[in-house]
């Protein structure tokens, strides 16, 4: 067990995947930038059209896919032509990325070649291990292709030389595999994944790591990055690591307000915020309910006092190993408890699609006690043309609060 803390991208990203059981529905468009625009470009619809290996498209349908998701049709063709294309892709988590660049991988090694063909790099060996458990389930039908985990503690002998065909770890420890101890001859690789590069990037060396694996590759290998944001750091990064790139990306599905109803409570404290919530909870337990806190020490008072009271919540806070709050939350997804308490920063990132109620016990504000617009839209704001009805109640306490809560109302016009 590793102690995350609760900013922690690559915490998020864990979380999000333990979480998730399928794919984010999004309308969105993909937008793509092709290296060579004069070649047609297509898509496919189904995975048949991708010609898989029989053994491939068995793991694929194994694994409940239907067909391809929206970046899956754009990516699988591309990463799959003769010969390699390069690529950068980015959409949020959950559009199906990860099962891509597997179902790539496994496509391009040879299981007759006893030697690393695919490195693939992730930030931390929890999400090294994820995306393990997607190649094993995805080639339980191909199972003379063997994986390795080039991730700390994983001691091989000197002067050994690894048989498996896909290797998938940390920068640092497979940097170490290719160049120091030699276990892998990255001459012969064919394809070079590197995930979450914007987590990636966020980690002091991992980027630097990056860049001297990618350097030490062939220059017909083909290089695949992936990631969940494009900010300018993240961007540049990919441009240093994949030449030539096609480019791939999905907008994120805008919030809206739209379907939301939204009210305030007056309150004059703390004491009657809580009171005010006892009064409707049972109101808000019909459906499940997430209650915003601004501070950790408010969210674990209230719901101490809930529970006092004996109500069944679930607290989500921020001094949680990463384990404990993958299990939290999962309890609160499959309804076991239907109302959940946290900060901002803990439920930062994390969709519980089926959350119809949210409260704010403090309204979203920046450092400087100014309203935060983009937080409360995040919170409350449903996505998509058919996002479900919700409803928000906000707390007020003071002048200040209700100040808040008019400029928040201005904004939006709402
Ligand atoms: N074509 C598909 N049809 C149905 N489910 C899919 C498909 N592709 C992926 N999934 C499932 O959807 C979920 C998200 O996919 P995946 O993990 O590949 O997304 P991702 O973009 O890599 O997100 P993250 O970076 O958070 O892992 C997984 O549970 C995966 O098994």
């Amino acid at each position: 067990i590793v102690a995350l803390t609760t900013n922690n991208k690559s915490a998020q990203s864990l979380l999000n995947k333990l979480i998730r059981s399928n794919l984010v529905n999004t309308t969105n468009q993909v937008e793509v930038l092709q290296k060579d625009p004069s070649s047609p470009l297509y898509s496919v619809r189904s995975f048949e059209e991708l010609h898989l290996k029989p053994q491939l498209l068995r793991g694929v349908y194994g694994m409940g896919f239907n067909r391809p998701s929206k970046i899956q049709e754009t990516a699988l063709p591309m990463m799959l032509a003769e010969p390699a294309q390069n690529l950068i892709a980015q959409s949020q988590s959950g559009t199906g990325k990860t099962a891509a660049f597997v179902l790539a991988m496994l496509s391009h090694v040879d299981p007759n070649l006893n030697h690393p063909q695919c490195l693939c790099v992730s930030p931390t060996y929890e999400l090294a291990l994820q995306t393990g458990k997607v190649i094993e389930q995805m080639g339980k039908h191909y199972p003379e292709v063997k994986l390795v985990y080039a991730i700390r503690g994983n001691k091989l002998p000197r002067g050994m030389k690894l048989e498996e065909q896909i290797v998938i770890g940390t920068p640092g420890t497979m940097l170490d595999w290719c160049s120091k101890f030699r276990f892998i001859d990255p001459k012969k690789i064919k394809v070079f994944v590197l995930d979450e590069a914007d987590v990636m990037i966020a980690t002091q060396g991992h980027q630097d790591q990056s860049i001297r694996i990618q350097r030490m590759l062939p220059k017909n290998c083909q290089m695949l990055l992936f990631s969940a944001t494009f900010e300018e750091s993240v961007w540049s990064f990919a441009q240093r690591i994949v030449p030539e790139p096609n480019i791939i990306k999905l907008k994120r599905e805008e919030e809206t307000l739209d379907t939301i109803k939204q009210y305030y409570v007056l309150c004059n404290s703390k004491e009657e915020k809580f009171q005010a919530l006892c009064n409707i909870y049972g109101g808000i337990t019909i459906a499940q309910a997430m209650i915003f806190c601004h501070t950790r020490k408010t969210a674990g008072w209230l719901a101490g006092e809930l529970s006092r009271e004996g109500h069944q919540v679930a607290l989500l806070s921020g001094e949680m190993q990463v384990e404990q709050r993958a299990a939290v939350i999962e309890r609160f997804r499959d309804g076991k408890e239907k109302v959940l308490v946290t900060t901002n920063v803990c439920a930062r990132g994390i969709d519980v699609e089926q959350v119809s109620v949210v409260i704010n016990f403090d309204l979203p504000v920046d450092r400087e006690g100014n309203p935060d617009n983009e937080t409360y839209l995040h919170r409350i704001g449903r996505t998509g043309r058919f996002g479900k009805r919700g409803l928000a109640i906000n707390m007020v306490d003071s002048k200040m609060s209700m100040n808040i809560l008019n400029r928040i109302q201005d904004h939006f016009s709402k």
